[in-house]
């Protein structure tokens, strides 16, 4: 119910008194980064951690570290990430903003030469940073060397101005009347701003003194690193707000009842119905297949990390190809199952206190930052097309795409089930979706050697990435798991996620003759009987990710069931409330209702 001015504030005064428990408690960057989570609410300071501090930390020498992590770690300085411009966002190589070197003065000029050069997007940029990294066309002795990260001071850090040269502001409300709304993306021009030489982040590249451009021995991709950063992260994060949707829609269908019972007897609880089954615990599995291949993508990250340190760059393109493709399947799923849960929760759904409006408002533009999910599964799909052509020159595929180097038997297996059952062995679901992944990389490779396009290979690259979340939950199952039944109780849901998935998608599986119509109608009956299966443990399965109410912020997934009394009070705190008789009332009710009226008697 606030303003857009008062959440904007509302969110400084939580950063601050985060910033404040943080240096008293002494958190961990871990902990004060779960502090960040609980907050629930976009900030600036979500650029600043996320985006500002890994882009200094990925692309800065190790002179530039010391100076400006130091003061970034200390909220000396607050960051940004300005990369988008009014006229380009995914194409990150057509961004017009300039920085010339004038060796004149050994300063960079840091300009917007038209209007679609504007910064348009970056998070904290309109209200809040005093710093940022900027993306700029390098231009040194009159060439164009392309994009490049410079640091920029935006505003005075005695009463936070912008310095000369500086246009900066809000780009205005976006979608949702709370979500996104309480952080002040920002729109930027830059008129002719000289920054010293040494704001150039020189860790990939460097100018010297005398203007000349100087390649570091470090591939140019990296300048790419804190998206790839950034995309893992959201995995996670997908993760946990499509656990929050499925825990809301979960214990409001054990609590809801409608129809079924005609002799009197108690009506039946909406979750035992077979249609809202079987629309919502693919969700609860998607739900843990997320959170289990968000865990396996933070460990790449973290491996490839560790090699790039030692200067081994050969696992980036996985790591980019991963990061890009999770992101994509991942958020897009997410946002479809939130709206989707709101359509589970009937009516009262769609009521802001059912928590699911803004938890969808809040989450749909990740479909979109960090990459357009299109976009960035076209990337994989570039990745597949390079592995495809170099297994047929005799190359082994290692990692992720290592199944691809088993291509005798993958082009041309036949599916070993034969009955429902066989459908529970993990070894059968994991070959059909390495066959189906397989074959459609294939075709299309084939298709553009025929006709190049730039946009094949989108249904190989959403195929590959179900592949990469099918294989991790399958081997997430081989671990230990404490607590009796859990193990069960995951497996099932993992059969849930993989058989779910053949049903959708239905089409590629037979069109590339991985199964045949017959098996497809088993895999169906078998994902009937799971859902019958994980039914009696569905609220159990959405308690365990250990939810509080307040952070669930719903009177529908409350812990205790007891929604309609919450749905009751929460009605009552509405503004339109606050007054009997509503505002507006004595202008333009009263004198309608009385002119009716008088004309009636007439
Ligand atoms: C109920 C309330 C709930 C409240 C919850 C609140 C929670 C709050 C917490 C929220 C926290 C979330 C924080 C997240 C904040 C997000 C803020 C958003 C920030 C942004 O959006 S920043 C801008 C991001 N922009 C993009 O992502 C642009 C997308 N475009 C690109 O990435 C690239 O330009 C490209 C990939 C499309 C490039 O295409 P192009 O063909 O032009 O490629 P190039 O010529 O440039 O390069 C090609 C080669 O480089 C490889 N490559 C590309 N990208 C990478 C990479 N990242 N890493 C490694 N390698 C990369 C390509 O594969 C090419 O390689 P090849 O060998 O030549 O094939
Ligand atoms: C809430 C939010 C926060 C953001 N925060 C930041 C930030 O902090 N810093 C920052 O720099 N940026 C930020 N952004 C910008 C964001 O990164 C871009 O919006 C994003 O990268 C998409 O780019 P675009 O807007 O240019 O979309 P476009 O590329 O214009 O996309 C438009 C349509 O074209 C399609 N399309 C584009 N290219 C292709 C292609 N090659 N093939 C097929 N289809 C294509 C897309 O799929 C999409 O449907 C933010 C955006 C949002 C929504």
């Amino acid at each position: 119910m606030l303003s857009r001015k008062e959440l904007f504030k509302d969110t400084l005064k939580k950063a601050a008194h985060a910033w404040k428990r943080t240096v008293e408690l002494h958190l961990t960057e871990e902990e004060a980064n779960l502090l960040r989570l609980y907050i629930d609410q976009p900030g600036y300071v979500d650029l600043h951690w996320v985006m500002f501090v890994p882009a200094i930390k990925g692309q800065g020498t190790e002179e530039q570290q010391k100076k400006w992590l130091t003061m970034a770690y200390k909220f000396q300085i607050i960051g940004t990430y300005a990369q988008t411009e009014l006229g380009h966002g995914s194409n990150v190589q057509g961004l017009e903003t300039t920085a010339t070197f004038d060796p004149s003065t050994d300063e960079f000029i840091m300009h917007s030469p038209t209007l679609t050069s504007s910064k348009w997007w970056p998070g904290g940029l309109g209200k809040t940073s005093t710093h940022a990294v900027v993306y700029a066309r390098l231009i040194t002795e009159g060439k164009d060397y392309g994009i490049h990260g410079f640091i920029m001071q935006l505003r005075s850090l005695d009463d936070h101005s912008p310095l000369p040269g500086i246009t900066i502001g809000d780009i205005g409300g976006k979608f949702g009347s709370g979500a996104y709304n309480s952080m002040d993306n920002g729109v930027m021009r830059l008129d002719h701003v000289r920054i010293p030489r040494d704001q150039m982040l020189m860790r990939l590249a460097q100018v010297t003194r005398e203007g000349k451009y100087v390649h570091s021995d470090v591939p140019k991709q990296l300048l790419y690193g804190t998206m790839v950063y950034v995309r893992q992260t959201i995995v996670a994060d997908a993760s946990r707000a499509l656990s929050r949707a499925v825990c809301i829609a979960v214990r409001y269908g054990a609590i809801r009842k409608q129809f079924g019972s005609k002799a009197g007897g108690p009506e039946t609880q909406v979750l035992n119905y077979k249609t809202q089954q079987s629309r919502l615990f693919p969700f609860l599995a998607s739900a843990y297949a997320f959170r289990f291949v968000g865990q396996w993508l933070k460990w790449l990250y973290t491996d490839v990390t560790q090699k790039l340190e030692s200067k081994d760059f050969s696992t980036l393109p996985e790591a980019h190809a991963c990061t890009a493709g999770l992101k994509s399947v991942t958020t897009s799923a997410t946002a479809d199952a939130i709206e989707e849960c709101q359509k589970l929760c009937g009516g009262h759904g769609y009521l802001n206190s059912s928590g699911l409006p803004e938890l969808f408002a809040v989450n749909l533009p990740a479909c979109t930052y960090e990459g357009d999910n299109v976009v960035l599964l076209l990337q994989v799909a570039r990745f597949l097309m390079k592995t495809v052509s170099q297994v047929a020159s005799g190359k082994q595929p290692v990692g992720t795409t290592a199944y691809m180097g088993n291509i005798q038997h993958l082009m041309q297996c036949k599916s070993v089930v034969n009955t429902v059952e066989d459908w529970l062995n993990p070894a059968a679901i994991k070959e059909v979706f390495e066959a189906r992944a397989l074959r459609m990389a294939v075709n299309c490779a084939q298709n553009i050697s025929k006709a190049p396009s730039q946009e094949e290979g989108f249904e190989a690259a959403v195929a590959h990435v179900q592949l990469i979340i099918v294989t991790k939950f399958i081997e997430k199952l081989q671990e230990d798991i404490l607590g009796h039944g859990v193990k069960e109780q995951l497996q099932k849901l993992c059969g849930i996620y993989a058989l779910h998935l053949i049903h959708k998608h239905l089409g590629d599986f037979l069109s590339t003759g991985c199964v045949t119509a017959r098996q497809g109608s088993l895999a169906n009956e078998r994902l009937g009987k799971l859902y019958a299966q994980v039914r009696p443990n569905a609220v159990a399965l959405v308690d365990a990710f250990d939810y509080t109410d307040h952070y669930l912020g719903s009177a529908l997934g409350r812990y205790d069931g007891d929604v309609y009394s919450a749905l009751y009070k929460e009605a009552w705190k509405d503004p339109l409330n606050e007054t009997v008789v509503p505002d507006g009332y004595q202008e333009h009710l009263r004198p309608l209702l009385k002119q009716q009226l008088k004309l009636s008697r007439l």
